[in-house]
């Protein structure tokens, strides 16, 4: 039997949120529009568990939409944290800090010789096509349907994530001439890369090369290799924005998982550790055209901000060989156990390491037309079902779960157990 949420006051602090912010949020995708419910509030959250204002506790596969690889409150990143704050939260100067998470990153990710941090992912996926456009002499960029890169203007057509979420095409107030430059190809659609490479001269291939924002829909065979040789062919820079992939579904990124090397890295979500850091990078050569060692201008009053580089370096130090053993086999173990719980419904259950996407379709899921193609009603009540089941899912059919390194086997029983009821509800 349905069951329903205690949500008082949750709805009461909606109420005036809706006053004060637009939607009643700071960004689109935590309002819950698309599962057809309000959005929870939350109070406080530990490990891989959120507690919202009604005091609900639930197991979260958010955590903060990737940042959180060590869940929610980690004591040592929190320790961190507070050791750079007691010395000051901001100078607008360098700090030893940023020199050894650059040298961190830098032992990690095999195309990154050197980087420029920024605070969000948007800024750096944008800074990312000024460098390749000052590189290369060139303006045009190619991108897939359903990849999500930020909000910046030339990549906000056919974007996934909260655009995917909201059936948006585009946004207005891009002007025309910001994505007359962006041509379009279906993901996985190697004829398309090929036709579009041979027709335009590119700046950039930008690729997530394991996107998530039209849910979780993994290169096939051979397709990150084609995007290499054809940004080579083409004159082109490889971009490869790893601000969910990197350090997630393996130490050095998907690079370091596929053996594909770009050009240039893009990264965010898990370098902050849950603070506002973001970075892109690539060779020394590259870099080096950034000022103010080179022509390319890109600047940021907080870029680097010491709090946000504790919390990543700690991070990152807490990321060894183990860490990722760990999170595959939680990944994997909750996958199966998804799998399982749908039976033969028409469920499709895509997952790599420390990702997971349950989508509503007979088919599996490859591009952003397959993922249109889900049944979005039955996708929007599983997930209203497990969040009154204590399971607190990405609300959208077009994002990913985030398992983290805090799941533990007794979460993935709870979650398994919901999941399945949840099924038993609405298909
Ligand atoms: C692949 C990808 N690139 C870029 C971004 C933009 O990052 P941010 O939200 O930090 O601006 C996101 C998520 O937001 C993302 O998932
Ligand atoms: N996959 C979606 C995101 O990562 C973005 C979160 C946000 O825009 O708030």
């Amino acid at each position: 039997m349905a069951i329903s949420l205690r949500d008082t006051k949750s709805v009461d602090h909606y109420a005036r949120a809706l006053q004060y912010l637009p939607g009643g949020v700071n960004s689109p995708v935590r309002a819950m529009r698309s599962i057809d419910r309000t959005p929870l509030f939350v109070d406080r959250a530990e490990g891989a568990e959120l507690v919202d204002v009604d005091g609900n506790r639930f197991v979260d596969y958010v955590c903060s939409w990737g940042p959180l690889i060590h869940g929610h409150a980690h004591p040592e990143i929190l320790a961190a944290v507070q050791a750079a704050a007691v010395k000051g939260t901001t100078f607008g100067a360098p700090t030893v800090g940023e020199v050894d998470l650059a040298e961190e990153v830098g032992r990690r990710v095999p195309s990154v010789e050197m980087l420029r941090m920024t605070s969000s992912g948007t800024e750096a996926a944008m800074s990312a096509i000024r460098l390749a456009r000052a590189a290369t002499g060139r303006e045009k960029l190619l991108k897939f349907a359903g990849a999500y890169h930020g909000h910046l203007d030339g990549l906000l057509a056919e974007a996934g994530s909260g655009l995917a979420t909201a059936g948006l095409p585009a946004s207005p107030g891009v002007p025309q001439g910001a994505t007359a430059q962006t041509i379009i190809v279906p993901w996985n659609d190697g004829e398309a890369v090929v036709r579009a490479t041979e027709e335009h001269e590119f700046a950039a291939v930008l690729a997530e090369p394991y996107p998530a924002n039209m849910g979780l829909t993994p290169p096939h065979e051979g397709f990150l290799e084609l995007l290499r040789d054809r940004a080579t062919q083409n004159g082109a820079l490889l971009v490869f924005d790893e601000v969910i992939s990197g350090f997630r579904v393996a130490r050095g990124g998907a690079q370091e998982l596929t053996g594909v090397l770009p050009d240039i890295t893009v990264m965010g979500k898990v370098i902050g550790g849950g603070l506002p850091a973001a970075a892109y990078g690539g060779s020394r050569e590259l870099l080096q055209r950034i000022a103010p060692a080179g022509d390319v201008y890109q600047a940021g009053t907080l870029s680097g901000n010491p709090l946000a580089v504790a919390a990543g370096l700690q991070t990152l130090r807490m990321l060894d060989d183990g860490a990722y053993l760990k999170l595959r086999s939680t990944t994997d173990r909750l996958a199966a156990g998804l799998r399982e719980a749908a039976g033969d419904r028409p469920v499709q259950v895509q997952s790599t390491c420390g990702l997971v996407t349950v989508f509503f379709s007979e088919e599996p899921v490859t591009d952003y037309e397959s993922a249109k193609a889900c049944d979005l009603a039955a996708h929007a009540a599983w997930c209203r079902e497990l969040l009154a089941r204590g399971i607190y899912p990405p609300p959208s059919q077009f994002e990913a779960w985030f398992p983290s390194l805090a799941h533990t086997p007794e979460h993935l029983d709870r979650t398994l157990e919901a999941a399945a009821a949840a099924f038993a509800e609405v298909l």
